[in-house]
């Protein structure tokens, strides 16, 4: 056969990319990256701001590899008493984590835009920023009642930033999820992809533990635990071989007083025991591996105040 003759060559070339999701608290970035990368990495949850760290989900596509970084929102509501050295560690992570990306997907509730909304795009705005490619993805269209006033509405945003496109969907509906996924698909630079094809995030198993702790221990207590609580994992240790796998993991829940403290042990230690049971059993699906877990709660006060600490527990 002549190369005259040869079969086109139809596989398209690898495009890879970093893609950062950002806005402002509870308009739900982790709930968006865990559907985009169909499988839950990040934490969501009904209490706003509880995505501190700066988390990596990867979903392979066809010819397509999107690494997706998920951002804390940019802060505007004060941890405790005035200004921390939590939340000016926040700022940065927004700004640093932005910069090196080819793509922002910039998430606002559908029909609304407000001054936190304002301040976010603010920071897109920034020096440095500028010419960087901005999706503008209006979300929880499922709870937009008129839509008719959407068209005026996406309109007025064009007015205040020349983005990238306009994507009105619902994180929490699969086909809009997936269209969002082939547009974010054509702005990916061709190159060959960074991770393996099945790989899902480059975070640690021992992060991902801190993150699901997390995750239960805010889900339990509801809105009567502060959000300056932390989970601090002391010991991480894998045992046996595969198929046969256990994780020995031991974590302190880090609260400011003792009052906290009596609220996350629970009448009897009931709820404590609970956060570890839903914990272990989530871990034990994702690591698809046996989990012993050890939880502590100790009480720490103004550990968010504490730049040295908020370094040691990798808030940085
Ligand atoms: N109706 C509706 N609710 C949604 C949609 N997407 C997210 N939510 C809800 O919005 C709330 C906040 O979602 P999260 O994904 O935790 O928001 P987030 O932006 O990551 O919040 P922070 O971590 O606080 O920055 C949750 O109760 C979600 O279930 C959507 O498309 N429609």
């Amino acid at each position: 056969m002549t190369d005259a003759e040869a079969p086109e060559d139809t596989e398209p070339p690898q495009r890879c990319g970093l893609v950062a999701i950002v806005g402002r608290p509870n308009v739900g970035k982790s709930t968006l990256l865990n559907a985009l990368v169909g499988q839950k990495i990040s934490i969501t949850s009904r209490k706003a701001q509880t995505t501190r760290h700066r988390i990596t989900g990867i979903r392979t596509r066809g010819a397509a590899q999107f690494v997706f970084v998920d951002t804390p929102g940019f802060q505007t509501r004060d941890v405790g008493r005035g200004r921390t050295a939590l939340n000016r560690t926040l700022n940065r992570t927004v700004l640093s984590s932005v910069a090196d990306v080819d793509l922002v997907l910039f998430l606002v509730e559908a029909g609304r835009f407000g001054l936190d909304d304002a301040k976010v795009l603010g920071l897109l705005q920034g020096e440095g920023l500028r010419d960087k490619p901005v999706i503008l993805v209006a979300n929880k269209l499922d709870a937009v009642r008129r839509r008719a006033d959407l068209l005026p509405w996406l309109k007025g945003m064009q007015d205040r930033h020349p983005f990238t496109e306009y994507v009105p969907m619902s994180a929490n509906k699969a086909a809009d999820v997936d269209r969002l996924l082939g547009i974010v698909e054509r702005h990916l630079p061709e190159q060959p992809w960074f991770y393996e094809e099945d790989a899902l995030t480059d975070r640690s198993d021992r992060f991902l533990a801190s993150e699901i702790i997390r995750e239960k221990l805010f889900r339990l207590t509801g809105d009567e635990l502060p959000y300056a609580c932390t989970v601090v994992i002391g010991k991480y240790e894998e045992e046996g071989e595969p198929p046969r796998v256990l994780h020995r993991i031991s974590a302190d829940i880090i609260v400011e007083r003792d009052a906290h403290k009596g609220m996350v042990i629970g009448e009897g230690g009931e709820r404590l025991k609970r956060i570890g049971s839903e914990a272990r059993q989530e871990l034990e699906n994702l690591l698809q591996a046996k989990v012993f877990l050890e939880l502590w709660v100790k009480v720490r006060s103004g550990w968010a105040d504490d730049e040295a600490r908020l370094k040691a527990y990798g808030y940085e």
